[in-house]
């Protein structure tokens, strides 16, 4: 990728799109097109078609996704398998339509095994059930990850799949129902301190454990394998340390000063009892995380203060 390339970001107003561009930004680069859903739902395969035809982007980022917690994930099953797989399925091969030199597509370390072996190494793809409140979110990701490697095995398309671990950061959606747990966690100990509440209600039992990603960290990451990841088959993108749910949400009451207790509503799901990311392959590669959680957490949370307060 060329200062100068054409590179278009789909999905740049969400939380990824929006760090990969301010990255591009601080690069350099001078050309780079985006448009948002309203502009061009990537859903409709003749506004896809289109918009290759004309742009003609010569790389593109594909963070643009039907995205959601784990109750949005379990309650919005059909939108998350039909928009996830047209979106992905119109960008991938109108791409390859257009002759895009490479392409990356995002997954999730949702695609691994429910009860995989920690830390998830790439090769667990496809051993072995997947967590029922995220199967359709799931079953779409795995079938893009397969889409690049089939258009690469057939042909031979540069397109490679990144799969992250649960994220947070800048642009974050805080919706109370909908969005994953740290930006939840973040609004309830704001609101719950603001009102003085004795407690703040977690979902679920408090021990999944999960790992936490910054997005701008991601971001860095997306380019540095852009620039340097020429490989089929996925490779994980994470910080390889996690942490309990109930620890999880110690710390964000710390960082925003809540005084009050942790209450557990165990109505709501646990999900994934585990999915630590395996970050050797990234590693041997070159790449490694550089903001860590309780830093990330202070950032996203004056971000929160700015943008909802
Ligand atoms: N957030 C997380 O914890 C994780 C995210 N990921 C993956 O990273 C990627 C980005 O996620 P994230 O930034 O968090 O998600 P966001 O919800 O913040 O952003 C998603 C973007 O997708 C765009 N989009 C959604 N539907 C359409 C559509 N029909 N047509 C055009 N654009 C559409 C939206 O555009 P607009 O704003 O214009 O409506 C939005 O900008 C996704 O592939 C996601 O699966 C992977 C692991 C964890
Ligand atoms: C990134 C990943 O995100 C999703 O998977 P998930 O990691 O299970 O998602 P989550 O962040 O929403 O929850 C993590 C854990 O946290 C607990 N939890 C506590 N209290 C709140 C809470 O208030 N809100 C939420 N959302 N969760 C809470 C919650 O019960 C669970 O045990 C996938 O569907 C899929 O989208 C995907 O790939």
């Amino acid at each position: 990728m060329e200062k100068s390339s054409k590179v278009y970001i789909a999905g740049h107003r969400g939380m990824v799109g929006s760090a990969i561009l301010r990255k591009l930004q601080k690069e350099g680069y001078t050309n780079i097109i985006t448009r948002s859903s309203k502009e061009l739902d990537l859903r409709n395969q003749q506004a896809v078609a289109d918009f290759f035809a004309s742009e003609k982007p010569e790389y593109v980022f594909l963070a643009a996704a039907k995205v959601g917690g784990i109750v949005a994930n379990n309650t919005y099953r059909a939108e998350f398998l039909y928009d996830n797989l047209q979106i992905q399925n119109n960008v991938i091969h109108h791409s390859y339509l257009n002759g895009v030199k490479k392409l990356m597509f995002l997954g999730s370390s949702c695609i691994y095994p429910k009860m995989a072996p920690q830390p998830l190494k790439e090769e667990y793809l496809l051993t072995g059930l997947l967590e029922e409140t995220n199967e359709p979110y799931a079953i779409a990701k795995i079938t893009g990850i397969k889409m690049c490697d089939a258009y690469r095995a057939q042909y031979g398309c540069n397109y490679i799949s990144a799969m992250p671990t649960n994220l947070y950061g800048y642009n974050d959606n805080y919706h109370p129902q909908n969005s994953h747990v740290l930006p939840a966690l973040i609004r309830k100990f704001h609101e719950a301190k603001e009102r003085g509440d004795a407690t703040v209600t977690i979902w679920g039992s408090g021990s999944p454990m999960r790992e936490f990603l910054f997005a701008d960290d991601l971001a860095d990451a997306c380019y540095y394998l852009m620039q340097n990841y020429n490989e089929p088959h996925l490779i994980n993108v994470g910080t390889g340390e996690d942490l309990t749910i109930k620890d999880l949400a110690l710390l964000v009451k710390d960082i925003i000063g809540f005084e009050g207790e942790l209450a557990f509503d165990s109505s709501k799901p646990d999900g994934t009892p585990r999915k630590l990311m395996d970050v050797s392959k990234l590693h041997s590669k070159g790449w490694k995380h550089k903001v860590e959680l309780r830093e990330g957490i202070k950032l996203a949370y004056q971000d929160f203060l700015e943008k909802h307060v």
